[in-house]
């Protein structure tokens, strides 16, 4: 993939359930290596966006392109780049984490000798590997999540989706997780789109997206999103930018 081609790219993409517009409009980019945070209240149509970058619903109009590839018209090239971590916990409590991780290489298509070698080295990354016997259900919500993000890469994505992953986590457990997305990103060049509520999370070098009743009310770094609101941190620019056109 070449440099410009970026890892995510939307364009013009809007949905409705019915009557009820989801997504209005929406269109942005994310590059290789790019974290980009996804924040909206509630219903402001995040799911959605994850429903329609994962191809769960069609899009009836706009266009969805991962690492440059159209999800409408070459939507297996599309797919292949694409890792997901999806909020509800999708392993199986009764496989191994060794299993569970090679069912999903198989799915991807690596040969055993491949995914033998990927699973030992996304395992290590986490500190993880001596727990590969064990069953998953033996594990805490934390290990649990690493088996996730581990499964999510080994197919080397070129974009991870993470819908608020971080949800029920305890805080060295959340930490740990922020500390290695950001990471892979700056290491492997990963991009990453996350959606989550939880404003810590957010590092110096992230992007927001910031969403709102179903457009992009901002988009761009940390510090131009606060500039363009004249707010002093995130928290404060959100409100602003959500606050608009309620009521
Ligand atoms: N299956 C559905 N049928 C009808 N309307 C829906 C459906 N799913 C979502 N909506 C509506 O579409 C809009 C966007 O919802 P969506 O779930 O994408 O938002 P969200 O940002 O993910 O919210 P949350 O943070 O609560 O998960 C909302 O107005 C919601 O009520």
């Amino acid at each position: 993939m070449s440099v410009a081609v970026p890892a995510l790219e939307v364009e013009h993409l809007s949905f409705a359930y019915g009557p009820r517009k989801a997504l209005d409009d929406v269109g942005f980019r994310i590059g290789q290596g790019e974290c980009a945070i996804l924040l909206g209240p509630n219903g402001a149509g995040k799911s959605t966006l994850f429903s329609l970058v994962t191809r769960l619903y069609d899009a009836p109009s706009g266009q969805i392109s991962i690492a440059g590839h159209a999800l409408r018209k070459d939507s297996c090239a599309a797919l292949a780049r694409l890792g997901v971590v999806f909020q509800q916990p999708t392993l199986d409590l009764d496989l191994s984490v060794a299993q569970n991780l090679r069912y999903h290489a198989s799915l991807h298509g690596l040969s055993r000798k491949e995914a033998e070698l990927r699973i030992r080295e996304e395992l290590e990354r986490q500190g993880m590997e001596e727990r590969r016997d064990e069953k998953v259900r033996q594990l805490n919500g934390g290990h649990r999540r690493r088996v996730e993000i581990a499964r999510a890469l080994l197919h080397r994505p070129a974009l991870l989706l993470l819908d608020e992953p971080s949800v029920g986590l305890d805080v060295p457990s959340r930490k740990a997780m922020v500390d290695h997305i950001h990471e892979l990103c700056r290491s492997r060049g990963l991009a990453v789109l996350w959606a989550t509520h939880l404003i810590d999370e957010i590092g110096q070098d992230d992007s927001l997206i910031v969403l709102h009743k179903g457009r992009v009310r901002a988009q761009g770094t940390v510090r131009e999103v606060l500039a363009g609101q004249g707010a002093e941190t995130v928290s404060a620019a959100f409100h602003r930018l959500t606050a608009e056109g309620e009521g």
